[in-house]
């Protein structure tokens, strides 16, 4: 280490600005839009129409804070997603399981109604809805999507160990997640996605 490198890490004020799905003080953003989420969706028809009439507004945005690297550092952040349903799936993120398995999660809700939808390798699923002052512990080796199940975007502050990685190559080999989040008269429900072949417990990220 440079002489003149300070030892420690800065400690960081985070500012929530919960109306405008924003956080202040942070260190790194980034937005996926419609386009980037082909084959998301089981319907591709009612996702090209979304797409032709897309206004160019991000599906959702990520604001981030990392501090430090490596083993005990935290990437703490906001992350807000726009209502919407694509035939009747509602607005959703990629999801990923940490491509080091073994790191947990926390997400706490600060606006708007969503659902929490996480899946093992060995098959079970869980849906827990967060709404604001609801948060949902993640343990590791669950995969985890966020869908917004309400009318206004959909926020929630998280916490993960910077180390964790995200790896999306699990669920695409899979054909998608186990569940779908799809509109039901009691709002939400969980139906079997048709495409998904299983996940395979051997094609684990490494940890
Ligand atoms: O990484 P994905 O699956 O696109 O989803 C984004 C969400 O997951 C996170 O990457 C945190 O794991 C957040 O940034 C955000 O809430
Ligand atoms: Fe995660």
């Amino acid at each position: 280490m440079n002489e003149n490198e300070p030892r420690y890490a800065e400690p960081a004020e985070l500012k929530f600005l919960i109306g405008a799905g924003a956080m202040v003080g942070g260190s790194g953003r980034y937005e996926k839009y419609l386009a980037d989420l082909s084959g998301l969706y089981r319907d591709t028809d009612a996702y090209d129409r979304a797409l032709s009439a897309d206004e160019g507004e991000p599906t959702y945005w990520v604001q981030s804070s990392s501090i430090e690297n490596g083993d005990g550092a935290l990437t703490i952040g906001v992350s807000t997603l726009n209502p919407g349903r694509i035939g009747d799936e509602f607005s959703m993120t990629r999801g990923h399981i940490h491509g080091k398995a073994q790191c947990a999660e926390l997400y706490y809700g600060l606006a708007g109604r969503g659902v929490m939808l996480m899946e093992t390798l060995d098959g079970q699923t869980r849906a827990i809805e967060i709404t604001p002052g609801v948060a949902v512990h993640v343990p590791g080796h669950w995969i985890h999507r966020s869908v917004n199940v309400g009318h206004v975007p959909f926020t929630t502050l998280f916490c993960y160990a910077t180390d964790a990685g995200q790896d999306y190559e699990v669920i695409a080999r899979a054909g998608g997640m186990a569940k779908l989040v799809v509109a039901d008269t009691a709002r939400w429900a969980l139906r079997s996605n048709p495409d998904h072949v299983g996940y395979l417990p051997s094609e684990a990220p490494a940890s």
